[in-house]
Formats: structure tokens, sequence, C-alpha cells
């Protein structure tokens, strides 16, 4: 069965060892201590409730009930005694924890019940926003700091032996063997170009609202295809494809959030089976048609050197492992695939909300990329380094918004945390939680300006600097970042020379007359939100737009309800008018 290796042990803990602990105690240990019937006898009732009749059984069940919580009690208190002692015992401090409303954080049980998992009952699991020990756990101890077994095996029938899902020996040979396929030569404006064009051309008109998270998302994935296997998909493809990748992505994260016992919910039926057959309906042909271009290639004596221009990934990866195992590369591409839809489709859409949001901000990336990279002809690498603003303007979405909010690792061994007093335990086999996000809009990290939008300030600071990790950080650093980076360039050049073009902007028959939009305005259009088309129950809750609010809107700066799942998106998608 899927997962037995955790589930067993994961049921015995959960179900079997609460009330077996209450059972030893109430009647073992009381026979033990108290070994002839006359010596029992003097045990008083409540201690030894175990005897027939309906107190008996009554107490009996409460004593079962009651057993879940006690042991959750037990072995919070056993763990945060045994790190006590473990931290004294190395000259550390242990980690400060949170203190809840009921004694012994009780109601902590509260969330553990509602989020179905078993995972976290009376276990310590940290979380940090501190850059220090974000880069002792993403570069100092890297070794010690992994995704995990757990991860692994939950996420092992999607993403296989890729990349996202392995550590040690085996993440280094994929790091290794894929970081060529990444190198900033690979990667020209010229690759999305075409999708970006088509994408802009077939925005609806003036006026018009529309959901550009959702469009944009399509984009996302025909460009991360065209990259990966030169192809411009159609439409229906395209569809199922992301329906393929979302469904399964669904199904992990369900996976993640149950917990050990994920495989008690699907005996009925492998939801993955679905998913996973659309994916490889779309992906073995594709490798099949380019296996065979390359045994023509070699026929014809030409070299993969000589072809490099034209190859894409898919080709390059078919060549670096020749002769190797097919499941491999299908297993890379889904990796791949998964990694830069989603992340760019974010970045992307809180770019344009960005823009929106700010109109002075917008008029200066549009001044910029109009200047540089003017209103039509190729976009080369220089143009892109020379659009600095730009630049600074992503990088400041990328911090307020990074498309990966939470990242998480696991201990192999114990570990000494940077803290503010000396070094912290944090016990082995225990998970911590990065928030990016909360680290990125930190006062004490960015000063007291942290929450507002300010791309100047990153006018004057090199690229890479503490308190920034939205492209995560050390050895397993994106690899995509060039990719991306391309991408939301091609994209703000291509947007603005599209608004700046006069027959955008002239008059359109079918918008609706009601709304008035149909008349022409002078100048250039602009992108603006469109909170009234927002669907009914999406809406930022108006209590988040004051200052005070509840933290979540920026001190009242943000117009949209932004959710951190396992990327940063907008609830309800965001939705946009040009005018
Ligand atoms: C705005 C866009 C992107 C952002 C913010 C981003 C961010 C990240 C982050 C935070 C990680 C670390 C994940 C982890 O530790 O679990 C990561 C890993 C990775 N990313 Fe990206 N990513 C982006 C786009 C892309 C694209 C477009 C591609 C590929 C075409 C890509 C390929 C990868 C790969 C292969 C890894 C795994 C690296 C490793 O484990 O060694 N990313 N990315």
């Amino acid at each position: 069965m899927k997962g037995s290796r955790f589930l067993f042990p994961a049921l015995f803990k959960a179900l079997v060892l609460p009330p077996l602990v209450v059972y030893v105690l109430l009647h073992i240990l009381p026979r033990l201590a108290f070994p002839t019937p006359t010596c029992l006898s003097l045990v008083p009732p409540l201690l030894f409730p175990l005897g027939p009749g309906l107190l008996g059984r009554v107490l009996r069940i409460s004593a079962y009930l009651i057993s879940f919580p006690a042991v959750f009690i037990l072995r919070s208190t056993i763990s945060a005694r045994t790190s006590s002692w473990a931290a004294k015992k190395l000259g550390a401090h242990i980690i400060p924890r949170v203190e809840r409303r009921w004694v012994l954080n009780v109601d902590i049980l509260q969330d553990w019940a509602r989020s179905g998992s078993d995972d976290e009952v009376g276990r310590m699991m940290i979380i940090t926003s501190d850059p220090r020990v974000m880069k002792h756990v993403l570069v100092d101890d890297f070794d010690n700091f992994v995704k995990g077994e757990k991860f692994r095996e939950r996420a092992w029938d999607f993403l296989g032996d890729g990349i996202f899902n392995s550590d040690g020996e085996r993440w280094k040979f994929h790091r290794t063997f894929l970081r060529p396929f990444f190198h900033p030569t690979h990667i020209t404006a010229s690759n999305f170009i075409i999708p970006i064009s088509r994408f802009l051309a077939a925005l609806p008109p003036r006026g018009q609202a529309f959901d550009i998270q959702q469009s944009v998302g399509d984009l996302a994935l025909r460009i991360a295809w065209e990259w990966i296997g030169g192809e411009d998909l159609a439409t229906d493809e395209l569809a199922r494809l992301g329906e393929a990748l979302r469904e399964a992505q669904k199904v992990v994260g369900r996976r993640v959030k149950i917990g050990t016992v994920w495989p008690l919910f699907e005996l009925g039926k492998d939801p993955l089976e679905e998913p996973m057959t659309a994916l490889r309906r779309f992906l073995v042909p594709r490798i099949s048609r380019a296996c065979l271009a390359r045994d023509k290639r070699r026929e014809s004596g030409e070299s993969p050197e000589f072809a490099s221009e034209d190859l894409h990934l898919l080709d390059r990866l078919l060549e670096a492992s020749e002769g190797g195992d097919a499941k491999l590369v299908e297993d890379q591409l889904i990796n791949v695939l998964l990694a830069s839809r989603d992340t760019t489709n974010s970045l992307l859409t809180f770019a344009v909300y960005c823009l929106a949001l700010h109109p002075d901000v917008a008029e200066r990336v549009r001044e910029e990329v109009l200047d540089v990279a003017g209103p039509e002809g190729s976009i080369t690498k220089e143009t892109i380094r020379d659009c600095k603003f730009s630049r600074c303007f992503i990088n400041e979405v990328l911090r307020l918004f990074p498309p990966v909010p939470l990242n998480i690792r696991r201990t192999l061994r114990p570990s000494l945390l940077p803290g503010p007093d000396g070094p912290l335990y944090m016990p082995g086999n225990t998970s911590i939680i990065l928030a990016t996000i909360l680290m990125q809009r930190d006062s004490a990290v960015w000063g007291d300006d942290a929450q507002v939008f300010d791309p100047d300030r990153w006018a004057d600071m090199g690229k890479e600097r503490e308190g920034f990790m939205s492209w995560n950080y050390g050895p397993r650093m994106c690899l995509g970042q060039p990719l991306a980076l391309t991408v939301a360039h091609t994209f703000l050049i291509l947007l603005y020379r599209h608004l700046a073009q006069p027959s955008n902007n002239t008059h359109n028959d079918t918008a609706d007359p009601d709304t008035d939009v149909t008349a022409p305005r002078p100048g250039p259009l602009r992108v603006h939100l469109a909170p009234d088309a927002q669907p009914e129950g999406t809406r930022m809750p108006d209590a988040w737009r004051t200052d005070r609010g509840d933290g979540r809107a920026r001190g009242g700066r943000d117009r949209v309800w932004v959710v951190a799942d396992v990327v940063l998106a907008i609830k309800g998608g965001l939705w946009v008018r040009l005018e």
C-alpha cells in the first residue's frame, strides 16, 4: 500500500498510543503498585475506574477521549524538556515558544483539529522571518536542512525523481545536470515575443473588465512549453495540460495537508491517475519525436553543438541523457513545468497589480521601456540590461509579493540557529517554515517604510541584499531566475508598446454603451483595477483598508485579497480594465 512506511507508525501514534498510555496508567500501573487484592482495594475508585457497570463504562469512554489531549500535552512537555536539556548542554537557548490563550497552549488542538493533520500534534514546528536564520538554514547548515522523506513520498507519483523532490546526492546530480540548460546564453527575449504578443493582441477591448491572473496563467504555461519544447501549443492542448498540472498539484497539496494518513483517503481511487495519464499523454509523444529528431541529427552527422542554436530544453536533456532514462527526462520536464508556470504567473500578475495601483510608478516604467526599447523592433539582452528602473520595479514587486511566500525544511540532525542572545537549539527531525513574505515586509529588516511600494529603494542596492530571498538563497537558489526576469522585462516592454499603439486606443463598437467605455480618449491606454468586476466574496474585506487592518493588506495599502497558498495569488483573480 502506498505510503504505508509512514502510515502505520502514524496510525499507531495517533489512534493507539494515547488510549494505550492511559490504559497503562490506569490499569496496569495500579496492579503493579498494589499487587495483592487487599492492596488493590485501597486504590480510590477514580484511579481505577475500569470495573463493570455504567460508571465504569462512562469513565472508560471519558478516559479514552481525554487520552488524546493528555498525550498531546505529554508529548509537547517531553519535547520541550528534552530540547531544553540538550540546549543547556550545548550552551544554547531554547527557541521562544508561541504563547496561546489557554494553559499549555491547548487551544493549538483546535487548529490541529481544523487542519485535519496529524503531523504537528505535540511536535515542535518552528517559523522564522529572521534573515540570519534563513541564511543558516539555506546556506550555512545546508546539508542538514532537507525537504525530507515525507514530502518526497507524497509528491513522488507527480514529481517522481525530479529536482524539486530530491535531497542530498540525488539533488546534486539533478542540479549539476540541469544547470547548464538554464544558462543565460540559452535564454533570449526572442523566445517569448510571439506568445506574449499574441496574449496582448487577444486582450479584451478598452473598458472591458477581465481577470488577468487567469489569462497570464495560460501565458506562463505557453511560455514554459515554448522554451522547453519549442512548440506553440494549441489552445485546447494548453487547457488540458494546465488542468492536469493543476489537478496533480491539488492532490499533492491535499496529501501534504492531511499528513501521514493521506493513503487512507485514497483507498478507493488514485486521484493522481487521471492527471498523470493526461500529462503522460502530452509528454510521451513529444519525447519520442525529440528522440527521433536526435537520431536523425546523428545520422546526418550533425553535431549537437552545431545545431545547438535551434535546440530546446527537451532536446538538450535528451542529448545529455543519451541512452538514459526516458522516465527521468519526463520527471525533469514535469518539475520544470511546475517550477515555472505558477511562479511566472504570480510575478506577472502582481507586476500588473502594482502598475495599476501606482500610476506614477507605471508612468516611469512606461517612459523607460519605450525610451530604451522603442515602439517596435527586437529586444536584446542589452535592451533589458538598460531598463534599470524596470529592474528596480520587478525587484520591488518580488519583495512585497514573493511568488513562493513560504518554504519549508526539515532537520536531519540538531542544529544551532543564530539567535539575538546566542545560539538557539533546534532538535533533529523538526520542521522549520521560512516565512520569506514576512521577512521581506519586516520593518526590522527593511526600515520603517518596509510596507511601502518603492522601487527606488533598489536604485543603489545590489541585486543581492540581505533580507531578499524571493529566488531562494544559497545552493538551492532558483535555476530559472534569468528566464523569469527575461520574461518579465519582455512582458513590460511589449505591454507598453501594445498600450501605446493608436489602434488600441480608438473607438470600440463592441464595448458596453452604458458604461461609457466607447468614447475615445487621448493618450495611451493604462491599466486600471476593476474592483466592481471582482467576484462576490473575493473582495478584500473593508476592515483591511485601515492602516491598522489585520496586517494582511500592508496597513491598508492593498486593494485585493492576497492569498498565500503554495504560490502567492489574488483571491478571485486580478480584475482590471484598459482605459
Ligand atoms: C518569478 C519567478 C520565479 C520565482 C520567484 C522562483 C522562485 C523559486 C524558489 C523560491 C525556489 C526554491 C524552492 C524550494 O526550495 O523548494 C525555486 C527553485 C527552482 N526554480 Fe524557480 N522561481 C521562478 C521561476 C522559475 C522558472 C521560470 C523556472 C524554470 C523555467 C524555475 C526553475 C526552478 C528550479 C528548477 C528550481 C529548483 C532548484 C533546486 O532545487 O535546486 N523557476 N524557484
